[in-house]
Order: C-alpha cells, then structure tokens, then sequence
C-alpha cells in the first residue's frame, strides 16, 4: 500500500485564486486588504516566512507592510508599534511573526493585537470564541488542514482523530476545530504514555510537535489520513517532518508531504483571513 500524496501546494493555489477574485471586488467598493506583519529580530526561518506572506498578499492584490524590528527592541516600543497598527484605518491585518527573542512576553504582546485584526487568531478573545463555537478568525494552521480535510472528502462526523502537540497555535486549536466537526478528539502532549497506542486508534492524525520522526509507520492505524505540521530542517539541510514520511506512507490512506502540505496552506489560510477581516470592516463603514 501506498498512501496517496495530499498536495497543500496545489490546493493552496487554487485557494490564493479565489482569494485574488474577491479582493477585487471589495477593491471595487475601495476598500483594499491590508496586512501588516511585524517581524523582530533576524530569525533566518523567520524572514523567509515574513517575505513568503509579503509575497503571496501582492499577488493576490492586497497591500502588504512588513514592519522589520531590531532583536534588541523593548516589549515597550514593539508594543508602541502593535498599538500604531491597530489604530491604522489602511490596516486589516496585523500579525507579530513568532518565535520572538526572548526578553518579550509573547502573550503579552498577542493581547495588545486588537482582536478584529488578529489575522493569526491567537488573541485570548479569539481563542475563546473558537472554543465556544464562534469563532471569528481560525488559526491559520489548523484552518488549513481542515480545508485539506474537506478537499479530501474526510468525514470527522464521529471519526477518532488524534492530534500529537498541545500548542496554542496548532495543537489545540486543531482539537477545537475537529471536535465542531464531530469528531472525537484526543490532544496528546509532551507526557503522554505509550504515544503509539493513542496515534494507533486515529482515522485522522495531526502531528505537531517539532520533533522529526516522531511518528512512524507501526504507529499508524491502516488507511489513517495522516496530517504532518512538522518543519525540521536535518543535518543535510533538507526539510523533513514530525513523521517518519517513508514507513508511514506504507501504512496510512493519504498523507501530507513535508515540503508542499501544510506550510503553503498556512500562508494560503492568512490571505483569506486578512481578506474577511477586510470585507467585516466594509460592512461596518457608514454609507
Ligand atoms: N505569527 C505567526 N508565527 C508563526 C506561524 C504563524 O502561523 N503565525 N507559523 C509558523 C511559521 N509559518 C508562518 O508564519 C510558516 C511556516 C512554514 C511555511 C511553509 O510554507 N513551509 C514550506 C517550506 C518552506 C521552507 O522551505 O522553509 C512547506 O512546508 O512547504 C509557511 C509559514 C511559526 N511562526
Ligand atoms: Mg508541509
């Protein structure tokens, strides 16, 4: 058996389209998206993401800023920064690129992101309303996987889904959007004992965790749909993901390449939440 290959890239092209198509139309009504990413510090991974988004906002036609910040900046002046953005009208979107150096209370800052602009969906607020059932913007991450999910056609109505990695940004709210969808969601951690006797019960498993390899073909149950978020750069420089990517393609139903899946959908997933965010602050504009 070989799992099929579940291509991000593709799909997160054809999503970028769709985006293109509705920025021109708010254009129409003079509104232009607008995002603004503030990058700190020279994180090599970090520039590359920032310069990816810049790059996909362009060509879909909204207006990207990328605010560069020196490593050795006060929580206090980024924070002057945020507070700029939140007040600027031409600005729909603002995201602080993460890792940040380690003198910054990350959480602190998130919380200074007005909500209603936190196109990373990681503000207390946000994170609150999707563990309610209202969600207002969806992390870009797991928003991506459950489009590649839908385009799959994966039923969760029921399934077990197993998702390895509790971090805010991925790991929990991915528990959180596949439990709306009905599935019956194990959040597996760092502690979790005897990993592959949970990985082993998943129709769907979502790897998150950093640590490449982690998964492996006899931890996967036949036909899963095996979901890889995994970005770890080997000692050859090659990318490679959380799961072992040629034991596992033995065993599962599909799987999501590392590069190509889940890294392109996560950028795709940020334009059409900059976008929404653009066309609610239409809807509020007096006529
Ligand atoms: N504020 C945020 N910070 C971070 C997020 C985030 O969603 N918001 N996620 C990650 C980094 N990230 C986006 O910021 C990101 C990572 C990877 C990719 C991607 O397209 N990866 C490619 C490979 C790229 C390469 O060659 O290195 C792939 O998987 O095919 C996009 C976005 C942490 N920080
Ligand atoms: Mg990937």
């Amino acid at each position: 058996m070989s799992a099929r290959i579940i291509d991000g890239k593709a799909l997160a092209e054809t999503i970028k389209a769709d985006v293109a198509g509705r920025v021109q139309s708010l254009k129409k009504t003079g509104i232009v998206p607008g995002l603004a990413v503030v990058l700190v510090g020279d994180d090599p991974a970090s520039q590359v993401y920032v310069r990816n988004k810049a790059a996909a906002c362009e060509k879909a036609g909204l207006h990207s800023r990328v605010i560069r910040l020196a490593a050795d900046i006060t929580e206090a002046s980024l924070l002057d920064h945020v507070r700029t953005l939140n007040d600027d009208d031409a600005v729909h979107g603002i995201l602080v690129q993460l890792p940040l150096p380690s003198h910054m209370n990350a959480a602190r800052v998130i919380e200074t992101i007005a909500a209603a602009k936190d196109v990373d969906g990681f503000h207390v607020s946000n994170a609150g309303l999707l563990m309610t059932g209202q969600p207002l913007f969806r992390p870009c991450t797991p928003y991506g996987i459950m489009k590649m999910l839908e385009s799959e056609d994966v039923d969760l109505w029921g399934a077990e889904a197993v998702v390895v990695g509790a971090s805010n940004i991925v790991g929990k709210p991915m528990a959180m959007l596949m439990l709306a969808k009905g599935a019956t969601v194990t959040l597996c951690n760092s502690k979790t004992r005897d990993l592959g006797a949970h990985t082993r019960r998943a129709d769907v498993l979502v790897v998150a965790t950093g640590k490449p390899g982690i998964v492996k073909g006899d931890m996967i149950k036949p036909g899963a749909v095996v979901i890889d978020v995994g970005i770890n750069r080997n000692a050859q420089g090659k990318l490679e993901g959380d799961v072992d990517f040629e034991s596992a393609c033995l065993v599962a139903g599909a799987i999501t390449p590392v590069p190509g899946g889940v890294g392109p959908m996560t950028i795709a997933m940020l334009l059409v939440n900059t976008l929404e965010a653009a066309e609610r602050s239409a809807t509020l504009q007096p006529a």
